[in-house]
């Protein structure tokens, strides 16, 4: 089981772009001009503009109109600052993205995005301020004192099972909400979190730099994270994906494991990831041994993550279907596991396991690693 750190860290599982540190970045593929406008204009009508806005960029020097106080975060781009508007003394966060790495396009689809989603009660509220600055694009949210989620997880203790709760609700009804309107957020993880309340009763999603339309097709640019569905994970660089609701459930379920354990569940939803295969040969009832980082789950959240983490995309079950959960038990006592282990090998015998069956299906494993990769994903498909 992989401890859980910060999934831009090189070391969570990025694999094609460890160099640069992008692979969290928005693509640039992606929105049509069309959806660009719709978007635009769905904005402008639920909120009134008050002043420099994306389409129409006003360049300002930064400092006199802001007070920086300090950092609150840095992406792999831009980074986000604490600042205080010296006309009307409120506390902000500005998002700065340079421009010698963001496009245009890129910063107004991202504001666009935030602004008309705001509205939400667990999504950031975004001014409707955005300027240019000499070698910056920035745009105004509201500040989280507490900030992100993920220095809210006791590193590989996780949190209370009633934190975890009141915080999923949230998310679930942000991405609910999201989905609804036909957008699919693409990169939710605690980082993207923000903690507004200490009992967890206020959080929001934030950063849609990678939003994309549902159904729409875009390009594979970045490496993967452990909260890649392994969809996205197979896909090969430049690859055509498509962008699908069911990205969000899966990297909700790999949130919850987070949330209660404060270890990732693999590093990568990738067959050569022996705790993903592990789980996978669960999942498809292959095995009726629980894979021993999940035995301290409660069965019924175990019968939640077999249908949120499934293979595929369009059998995974809609983020609403996690109110059914709500007043179940997540959390058995160790006590309690013991006839969850008792069909259980070791997980040597499990991997094991897994080559006979591999090998039983015509599998070899001396091919190209991708090409087997792929046949291996191809084949539990099928299952
Ligand atoms: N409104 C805010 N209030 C407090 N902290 C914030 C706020 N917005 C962002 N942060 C902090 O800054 C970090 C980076 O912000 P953000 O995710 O928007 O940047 P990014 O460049 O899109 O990052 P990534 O590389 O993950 O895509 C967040 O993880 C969070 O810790």
């Amino acid at each position: 089981m992989a401890p859980l750190k910060p999934s831009t860290d090189s070391s969570s599982g990025n694999q094609e772009n460890n160099a640069n540190n992008n692979f969290l970045r928005p693509n640039s593929a992606i929105f049509n001009s069309e959806s660009e406008e719709d978007l635009a204009s769905l904005r402008s009508k639920s909120r009134s503009p008050r002043c420099s806005t994306s389409e129409n960029l006003q360049m300002l020097n930064l400092r006199d109109h802001y007070e920086i106080a300090k950092d609150l975060g840095r992406g792999t781009y831009g980074k986000v600052v604490q600042a205080t508007c010296k006309e009307t003394g409120t506390k902000i966060a500005l998002k700065i993205l340079p421009k010698s790495s963001t496009k245009l396009r890129d910063f107004q689809r991202e504001f666009n995005m935030s602004y008309y989603l705001s509205p939400h009660a667990s999504i950031v509220d975004s001014y409707n301020v955005a300027f240019e600055t000499r070698a910056s694009y920035v745009f105004a949210m509201e500040f989280a004192p507490m900030g992100d989620l993920f220095d809210s997880i006791p590193p590989q203790v996780g949190m209370s099972e009633t934190d975890t709760k009141t915080v999923l609700k949230q998310v679930s009804s942000a991405l609910e909400f999201m989905h609804s309107k036909k957008l699919v957020h693409r990169d939710v993880k605690p980082e993207n979190i923000l903690v507004m309340a200490p009992d967890f009763t206020r959080v929001k999603l934030m950063d849609f730099g990678m939003t994309r339309r549902d159904s729409a097709m875009v390009r594979k640019t970045n490496g993967s994270i452990p909260y890649t569905p392994p969809e996205i994970c197979e896909a090969v660089r430049n690859e055509s994906i498509l962008v699908t609701s069911g990205a969000d459930v899966w990297a909700m379920g790999v949130l919850l494991f987070c949330m209660l354990t404060g270890n990732f569940p693999w590093e990568n939803a990738d067959i050569g990831d022996i705790y993903f295969k592990e789980f996978i040969l669960w999942q498809r009832r292959k095995t009726t041994k629980i894979p021993s980082q999940w035995r301290k789950f409660s069965p019924r959240l175990m019968k939640f993550f077999r249908k949120t983490l499934d293979i595929k995309p369009n059998r995974r079950s809609p983020v609403k279907e996690i109110s059914k959960y709500m007043s179940d038990p997540w959390i058995v006592r160790p006590s309690d596991i013991s006839e969850h282990e008792s069909d259980s090998g070791t997980e040597a015998e499990q991997v094991d396991h897994l080559s006979i069956m591999l090998r039983d299906h015509g599998i070899e494993t001396k091919v190209d690693k991708r090409v087997r990769d792929r046949r291996i994903s191809e084949w539990l498909l099928s299952l």
